[in-house]
């Protein structure tokens, strides 16, 4: 349970920024790392198609986080009229392009465009989102590993670990089964041992699965639906819900409130995660982790990807006497290979 010890925890609030900023610190330095071994930077593009505001908003902040760690970006900037040709050939185009390690399609896309259709179209070794149905179909399976696990369900783990919140073995409840956030995240705590019950729309007496929990994860985007009253006292509570409500004192005219009502759920909450600045920081610095590993699987020739091994055997060629550095070279990459491994692994722990 967390107490006045537990990291990133103060006042009960987890403080999901100050983990991203961990994290970023992480990525910068394997950044660093890659571009000293190969002379490269990791690359990702973001593809966004029409003039939502908001997506426009996650966009940039996702370049500007891209710049700060070393990572290149590439964008691709269609209007709202695009045809799904145009977009999936966007799409083949940054497949095919060897500077870009991660892809990205901002959702939701106009209504014209079919969303399947377009995720499974981006490369497997280049679905950072994690929404390609390999990806996600290896997640549902037992001893299977996906290339990537999506970015927000994998910042609420983050976060967990990263707290020294045991999972195994605890009850967790989740609300909200969606392909992005409810699901995938389900999945990982089934992964790690939690008891998980999914809650959805038509889900009867939620406040009683919720009073169960020892770990609650709030994504069904309902502004403060989830009261105090409904949490187990010790439980740690994580906020996705991201919800606009109106505000006539803020500039923009609205401001952000979480799935929970935080002031009521904070009072038997051992934690609980703010909105802004808990959950939404993670989901960025994951996406900037999963590029990073990325890059590191194409550098090191160890994915699937044409262009990587087309990258690999390059660089074998251009060696000298391949029979002298061999070894070394190998050497060298097997250390930055599991030293990527280890860093990507999630972490078990066991103090709750
Ligand atoms: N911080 C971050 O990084 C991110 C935040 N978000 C936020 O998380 C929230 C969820 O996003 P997303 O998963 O995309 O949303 P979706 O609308 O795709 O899914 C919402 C899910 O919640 C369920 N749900 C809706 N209303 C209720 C209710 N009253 N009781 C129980 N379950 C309900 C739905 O059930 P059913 O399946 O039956 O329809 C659905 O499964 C949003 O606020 C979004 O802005 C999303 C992504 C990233
Ligand atoms: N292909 C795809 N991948 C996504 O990961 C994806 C997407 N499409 N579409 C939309 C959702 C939403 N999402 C968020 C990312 C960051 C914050 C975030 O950083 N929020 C800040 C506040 C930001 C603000 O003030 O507006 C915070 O919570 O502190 C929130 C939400 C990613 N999504």
């Amino acid at each position: 349970m967390a107490d006045s010890s537990t990291p990133f925890v103060s006042d009960k609030i987890l403080d999901g920024k100050a983990v991203a900023a961990q994290i970023r610190a992480e990525v910068a330095a394997t950044v660093n790392l890659l571009k000293d071994k190969h002379g490269k930077a990791p690359g990702l593009a973001v593809v966004i198609v029409g003039e939502r505001k908001d997506s426009q908003t996650y966009v940039r902040m996702k370049k500007k986080a891209c710049e700060e760690v070393g990572i290149a970006s590439f964008g691709a900037d269609l209007p709202e009229t695009a045809t799904q040709q145009e977009v999936l050939d966007t799409v083949a185009q940054l497949n095919a392009d060897p500077n870009v390690h991660g892809i990205l399609v901002q959702l939701p896309l106009p209504k014209h465009i079919d969303e399947q259709l377009v995720l499974a179209a981006i490369s497997v070794d280049k679905d950072v989102d994690g929404f390609h149905p390999l990806n996600m179909g290896r997640l549902c399976m037992k001893g299977r590993e996906p290339l990537f696990v999506p970015c927000t369900p994998l910042g609420c783990i983050e976060l967990l670990d990263r707290t020294n919140t045991q999972i195994s073995g605890r009850r967790a409840a989740v609300i909200g089964r969606s392909n992005i956030v409810g699901m995938p995240v389900a999945l990982l705590l089934i992964k790690r041992n939690a008891t998980v019950t999914l809650c959805h729309s038509a889900t009867q007496n939620m406040e009683q699965v919720v009073r169960e929990a020892d770990i609650v994860i709030a994504a069904a985007g309902q502004a403060e639906m989830i009261k105090g009253s409904w949490i187990k006292p010790g439980a740690v509570v994580i906020d996705v819900g991201t919800n606009p409500v109106d505000d006539a004192t803020k500039k923009a005219g609205y401001r952000l409130v979480g799935d929970c009502a935080f002031e009521e759920c904070k009072e038997n909450a051992a934690a609980i995660t703010p909105v802004p600045g808990g959950v939404g920081p993670m989901t960025i610095a994951m996406l900037l982790k999963n590029t990073v590993n990325s890059a590191a699987r194409f550098f090191d020739g160890t994915c699937t990807h044409p262009a990587a091994q087309q990258q690999a055997s390059a660089a074998a060629a251009a060696l000298p006497s391949w029979s002298t550095l061999a070894l070394g070279t190998l050497a060298t990459a097997t250390a930055l290979q599991a030293a990527v491994k280890a860093w990507g692994r999630t972490p078990s722990r066991g103090r709750s």
